[in-house]
């Protein structure tokens, strides 16, 4: 699925954030990743949709060492991982509907009616489709990203923080439609620095803990 092999990154030659990563999402599992600020959560999903490069060791995404591929195949891999973006943007010109349907027709797609009402129901936007995203609460927000990054129905999701700047009631339920995905059988990774978060979802489904300190990974221990 995804899989690092003793990946070291750094965004300045000659100094590496990251190193010795070691790490295999395991299909159908739910990941969380964490660690302080500035440990490089996010720079490690971005790794994972192949967003940056290792700058040594070896990283597969599908089984396909992503070193090796040309833009247009990173492209296509990449419609397989949903990202939910630590800052979401959108197209504040365009209803909430659209934005979430972008996906779509960067990839050439129609928009399935049906299906894109079945969505926003999930995500409990229907009554926003028609809105425009500055008018959307917080929450609401990080809903319309979910829907927007599973809207090409990807394998794997990733979720940057996503609840951040959410109050604990709509972080459990933003957690609640991950947890949701992943018992429909998607890999999620979510970063996060919150460890009330990560017990809450823990008490729902089983998941595993994958910290970063000291620039490298560790399996976190089942007292968290
Ligand atoms: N594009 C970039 N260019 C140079 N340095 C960067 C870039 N992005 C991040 N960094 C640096 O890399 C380090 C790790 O950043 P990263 O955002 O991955 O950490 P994080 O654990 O996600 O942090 P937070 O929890 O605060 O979001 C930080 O020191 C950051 O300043």
């Amino acid at each position: 699925m995804i899989e690092m092999q003793d990946v070291s990154f750094g965004y300045h030659v000659g100094s590496e954030l990251l190193t010795g990563m070691t790490l295999s999402l395991q299909p159908g599992m739910f990941h969380f990743l964490t660690g302080p600020s500035g440990s490089g959560k996010t720079t490690l999903l971005r790794l994972c949709y192949a967003d940056l490069l290792p700058s040594s060791g070896q990283l597969k995404v599908f089984d396909q060492d992503v070193t090796e591929l040309g833009r247009d195949e990173i492209a296509m891999l990449r419609r397989r991982v949903g990202v939910v973006h630590q800052d979401t943007q959108f197209l504040d010109h365009l209803p909430v509907a659209e934005n979430v349907a972008l996906p779509l027709s960067v990839a050439g797609q129609g928009v399935d009616i049906d299906a894109m009402r079945d969505l926003l129901g999930w995500v409990q936007l229907a009554a926003q489709a028609r809105s425009y995203p500055p008018s959307l609460s917080g929450g609401e927000r990080q809903r319309a990203a979910l829907a927007r990054a599973v809207i090409l129905s990807p394998d794997v999701v990733l979720a940057d923080e996503p609840t951040g700047n959410l109050d604990w009631e709509m972080s459990m339920r933003l957690m609640q439609l991950l947890i949701e995905l992943n018992k429909s059988g998607k890999t999620v990774l979510v970063a996060t620095h919150d460890l009330n978060l990560i017990r809450a979802t823990k008490a729902q489904v089983s998941a595993r803990v994958l910290r970063i300190a000291g620039g490298t990974l560790h399996l976190a221990g089942a007292d968290l």
